[in-house]
C-alpha cells in the first residue's frame, strides 16, 4: 500500500495530538522563531550524540530482521541507506561538537536517554518481529525529518548556527528517506496479524512519548 491509505495514515490521525507534540515541541519551535536557548542546544547535541550512538545497532537489528523476514530486497537497501547517515551523523556530531564548547568522552546519558536506549535495546531481540521494529524504526526518523524541516521553511528564523542541524534531518532526501520507510512499514503492516499490529501501535505510541520527553529533557525540564 502507498502512503496515503495505510495503517500508518490512520494513526497518524488518531495520535495526531501526540505526534505533533514531538514534532512541533516548543524547543523545536523556538529553534525556527530564533527564540531558542542555546544551553538546550548544547545540552541535545551531547545527549542525541549518545543517543544516535544507540541507534546504530538497533538500526544493525532492523537490517537483520528485513534480511530474514521481509520478501522484497528493497527493505535492505533503504535500510542500508539510513545506516550510511548514521555514519555521517556520529562525524557531523564530532565536528560540532567542539564548536558548542561540548566535550563528548564526558557525556553522561541522562535518564530520558537512558529510558529511550533501553527501549531501543528491547526491540532488538530476536523475539520481536520485523514489522514491529521497522515501525519504530520509521517513526524515529520521521519525527526528527518533519520537526527539522520545520525550521528550513522559507519563513523560519532558525539561527544561522543552528542551519546546519536543521539541514541534516529537515532536508528533502533524509524526507524521501522517511517516506520509504512508511510505504515499508505500511507494506508489512497491511498483511501482518492483529496482535502484531497492535504491537506496533504501541512501539510507535512509545516512540512518540520518549521524543516528547527527549526534547523536554533538552529544555532542562525533567
Ligand atoms: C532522539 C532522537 N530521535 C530521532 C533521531 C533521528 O535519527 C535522533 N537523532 N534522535
Amino acid at each position: 500500500m502507498e502512503v496515503g491509505g495505510g495503517v500508518i495514515e490512520t494513526w497518524l490521525r488518531k495520535h495526531r495530538l501526540l505526534y505533533t507534540g514531538a514534532t512541533e515541541h516548543p524547543l523545536i519551535l523556538s529553534i525556527r522563531d530564533g527564540t531558542i536557548d542555546f544551553s538546550s542546544f548544547k545540552r541535545w547535541l551531547g545527549q542525541d550524540y549518545i543517543f544516535v550512538r544507540a541507534f546504530v545497532p538497533f538500526s544493525a537489528s532492523v537490517l537483520l530482521k528485513a534480511c530474514k523476514e521481509s520478501d522484497n530486497s528493497s527493505d535492505m537497501e533503504v535500510i542500508l541507506g539510513g545506516m550510511a547517515s548514521l555514519n555521517d551523523e556520529i562525524a557531523w556530531f564530532k565536528k560540532e561538537a567542539p564548536k558548542w564548547g561540548v566535550e563528548l568522552s564526558t557525556i553522561v546519558p541522562q535518564k530520558v536517554n537512558q529510558d529511550y536506549c533501553r527501549f531501543l535495546e528491547s526491540l532488538m531481540s530476536p523475539e520481536v518481529e520485523y514489522t514491529v521494529a521497522i515501525t519504530a524504526f520509521w517513526v524515529i526518523e520521521a519525527v526528527y525529518q518533519e520537526g527539522f524541516a520545520l525550521c528550513l521553511k522559507d519563513d523560519s528564523k532558525t539561527p544561522p548556527e543552528l542551519k546546519e542541524a536543521c539541514q541534516r534531518w529537515g532536508n528533502d532526501g533524509f524526507g524521501q528517506y522517511c517516506r520509504s520507510l512508511q510505504n515499508i512499514a505500511n507494506r508489512h503492516l497491511g498483511k501482518a496479524p492483529p496482535d502484531v499490529v497492535a504491537r506496533a501501535e504501541v512501539a510507535l505510541l512509545q516512540v512518540l512519548e520518549l521524543e516528547v520527553e527527549f526534547w523536554n529533557m533538552s529544555q532542562g525540564k525533567t
